[in-house]
């Protein structure tokens, strides 16, 4: 039996709904096997990040030195990479293992207003990550920062997203979590180099949100490591975090997080019919 496998490197969230635990569920239930390299051990909760730990370059290299020299990966996703030092070790091992489905979720700033990305690193990730991702999934926020522009509405996300494909992404997905134009749809905006597609939900209305940007990075970067072409992971992400929002598990007292089992269980109904 051959089974898909991909490398998550990423931070800790201790509350389980973001980070490399929200990464590791979604590769599970898109049956993948999950690998990791933790960069940083946060404490964390639905009230927001109590704690950052970043760890050396060292040893999130070795971590990912553990995976290239033994098991193999067939996608990485990147999230919390804290600082450029660990940003430009990570590109170091994507390009000596060739790893070439790289996801960079460009994680930035935690819902309650913590820094997950020092300022000192947006350059390295600009200059030295941007150009290996094969996807980049910026939330507005995080498009904004990068593009060095401000964004209001979809025409600005076009525009923002052709220039993050200038700076070497081959695909952007700008996704619409942040873009309130549109109050009753999510677009995520996909950018190829070429064509724009746009992947349109409802809009829920709920706090339950910790971990949406991880989690939708996580599927589609699940379905790249079992071979399906960038549309097709972005299809089925745009679908798993839906059924993740919408299938609400409310736990803690703050922003809590997604359903993982949504989508699977959603998926065997469907087949039960
Ligand atoms: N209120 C919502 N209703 C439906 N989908 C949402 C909602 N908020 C976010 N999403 C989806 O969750 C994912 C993450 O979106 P976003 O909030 O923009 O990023 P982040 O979590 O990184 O801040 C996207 O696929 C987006 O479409
Ligand atoms: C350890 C860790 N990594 C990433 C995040 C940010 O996750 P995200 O999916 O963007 O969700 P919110 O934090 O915005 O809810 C995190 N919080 N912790």
């Amino acid at each position: 039996m051959t089974i898909a496998r991909a490398l998550t490197v990423a931070g800790s969230d201790s509350g389980g709904g973001a980070g490399i635990q929200a990464d590791l569920k979604t590769f599970q239930e898109l049956d993948v096997f999950g690998m990791t390299a933790l960069t940083a051990v946060t404490a964390q909760n639905t009230l927001g990040v109590h704690g950052i730990y970043p760890l050396t370059v060292e040893a999130v290299q070795k971590q990912m030195d553990a995976i290239g020299e033994d098991i193999g990966t067939d996608a990485v996703k990147t999230g919390m990479l804290f600082n450029s030092d660990i940003i430009r070790g990570v590109a170091e091992k994507l390009m000596q293992y060739k790893w070439e489905k790289v996801v960079v979720d460009p994680v930035m700033i935690a819902k309650g207003g913590s820094v997950l990305l020092l300022e000192e690193a947006v350059r390295a990730l600009r200059e030295v990550l941007m150009p290996l991702a094969l996807v980049i999934t910026p939330n507005v926020p995080e498009a904004e920062l990068i593009a060095g522009k401000s964004i209001h509405g979809l025409d600005d996300r076009k525009e923002a997203a052709r220039i993050l494909a200038d700076l070497g992404a081959k695909n952007v997905v700008m996704k619409g979590g942040h873009d309130e134009s549109n109050p009753n749809e999510v677009i995520d905006l996909l950018y190829d180099g070429r064509d724009f597609y746009e992947f349109s939900s409802p809009r829920q209305e709920t706090r339950h949100t910790h971990g949406t940007g991880c989690t939708f990075a996580a599927a589609v970067t699940a379905e790249l490591a079992k071979g399906r072409t960038v549309v097709q992971a972005v299809e089925v992400a745009k679908q798993f975090i839906q059924a993740a929002i919408e299938d609400t598990i409310q736990l803690g007292q703050g922003h809590g997080p997604t359903n993982h089992w949504a989508y699977r269980r959603r998926q065997a109904a469907g087949a039960g019919r």
